[in-house]
């Protein structure tokens, strides 16, 4: 099927009769559910839903501001450590927007243990991970025997992936029985829930995959730190931008209006997809698609990297990374062009959280554009060094970590960054 096609019929072929659906690892099969679209399902996702709308997630932008802001004081502090500050910067957002925690600046109890369960969801995230995935009736060895060390690890990974999602959601049980629970989704999710009598398993089903958000948003932070070493021609125009419209004297904020950095968003998430294969879906009823018959239980599965590289679309060298591609004459969004949801996914199961990660990039982005310059290292020859480019395959892909440097722009811009996370 070519990329349009897919595009333009998958999400109402995935709106209908699609579910989540993970052809993953044995391994991980032991540890993950699905969220089937039940009575409950869709109802409960209706009340989560509700709080991703465009008005709600207004309410998000202080705790975004205030993320992107620590992160360009650590990069001032540590820049070689920018890969960590990109997690921690992430996690604060989610934890905070989610559930009302404020995550301490270092060795976080609630960041360790989604990075740890993240990581254990990386490795078994592809069928084929294990042998067992190929020799099924390995599952049935004892664990004590040699050649089962799998079923030793899955079991410690089920350990950290069970407790990933409950830290958090127990942490906002027990602050909102003492009355100290701040205002978050979790908080509002569950005061509209429990107003409707339904029961605790269910609630805790509608929170449990909000933490994997901030591990996409890591992949396309790690991304645009890519493209601005590997393209600096494309970070200067960048800087222009953001220096025209805000000047020298503060940093970034929300109203800003700088399309050039929209753009530059919108190619990140293009450029190269966190999730090239998006989360495979199951077919729940039988269907015909264009005269295929498409019975209940085919799983089907979005080619995101093919529609996000389709040249009739997004126009040639999809390889590279042009911003320009998203702009027309006038310097301003293309809108007649088709947006990058797809990295999204489709259908009624596309991410909730796309447009509170795309307000995230964004600020994010336009800050240290302000503040930064990101260029290759130089090796002791004084040769620069050249990232490799390449990504971690799997479910969700990261950039090969490389090294660069980030250095800031001018005095004034160190001297800002320091009043601005103090105040
Ligand atoms: C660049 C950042 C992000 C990318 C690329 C991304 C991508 C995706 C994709 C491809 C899916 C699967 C959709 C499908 O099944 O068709 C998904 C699901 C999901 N995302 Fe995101 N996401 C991002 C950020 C976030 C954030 C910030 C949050 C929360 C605050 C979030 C919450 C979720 C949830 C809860 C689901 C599961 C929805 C369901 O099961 O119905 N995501 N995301």
């Amino acid at each position: 099927m070519s990329p349009p096609l897919v595009a333009s019929h998958f999400s109402c072929l995935f709106n209908e009769i699609s579910d989540h659906h993970f052809r993953c690892s044995w391994i991980l099969l032991a540890f993950t559910g699905t969220w089937r679209l039940c009575d409950t399902g869709r109802e409960h996702r209706k009340v989560f839903m509700q709080q991703f709308q465009p008005s709600q997630v207004l309410l998000h932008r202080p705790a975004e501001l205030r993320a992107a802001r620590f992160l360009l004081r650590q990069l001032l502090d540590s820049p070689a450590k920018y890969e960590r500050h990109l997690r921690h910067m992430a996690g604060m957002v989610i934890l905070s927007t989610v559930y009302g925690i404020d995550i301490q600046p270092e060795d976080d109890p609630h960041i360790d243990i989604s990075e740890r369960a993240l990581h254990a969801m990386a490795c078994t995230g592809n069928r084929g991970s294990f042998l067992v995935d190929s020799l099924p009736f390995l599952k049935y060895v004892p664990g004590f025997l040699p050649g089962a060390g799998f079923k030793r690890q899955a079991r410690e990974w089920y350990k950290v992936v069970d407790a990933m999602p409950h830290v958090p959601y127990n942490f906002v049980k027990e602050s909102r029985a003492a009355g100290t629970a701040k205002s978050s989704i979790a908080s509002r999710v569950l005061d509209d829930i429990e107003n409707s009598g339904k029961d605790q398993k269910e609630q805790e089903l509608v929170l449990r995959n909000v933490l994997t958000g901030a591990d996409t948003t890591v992949s396309a932070l790690g991304a645009f730190f890519l493209a601005m070493t590997m393209y600096p021609g494309v970070q200067k125009k960048a800087q222009a931008a953001v220096d025209e419209v805000v000047g020298h004297g503060r940093l970034p904020d929300f109203q800003d209006d700088i399309p050039y950095i929209d753009a530059v968003v919108r190619e990140v998430l293009r450029w190269r997809a966190v999730l090239p294969l998006s989360v495979p879906h199951a077919v729940i009823k039988d269907d015909i698609y264009k005269g295929y018959y498409i019975p209940a239980g085919t799983v089907v599965v979005g080619n995101t990297w093919a529609i996000l590289n389709d040249e009739s679309i997004y126009g040639p060298n999809t390889d590279e990374f042009i911003p320009e591609r998203w702009l027309t004459k006038e310097r301003i969004i293309n809108t007649a062009m088709r947006d990058c949801s797809a990295a999204f996914g489709f259908g009624r199961r596309i991410c909730p959280g796309r447009d509170m990660a795309q307000w995230s990039l964004w600020i994010t982005a336009a800050s240290i554009l302000a503040t930064f310059t990101i260029s290759k290292s130089m090796d002791e020859k004084g040769i620069p060094i050249e990232p490799s480019g390449e990504f971690t395959s799997g479910l969700l892909c990261y950039p090969v970590p490389h090294q660069c440097d980030i250095l800031p722009r001018s005095e004034a811009a160190r001297a800002m960054i320091q009043s601005a996370v103090q105040n």
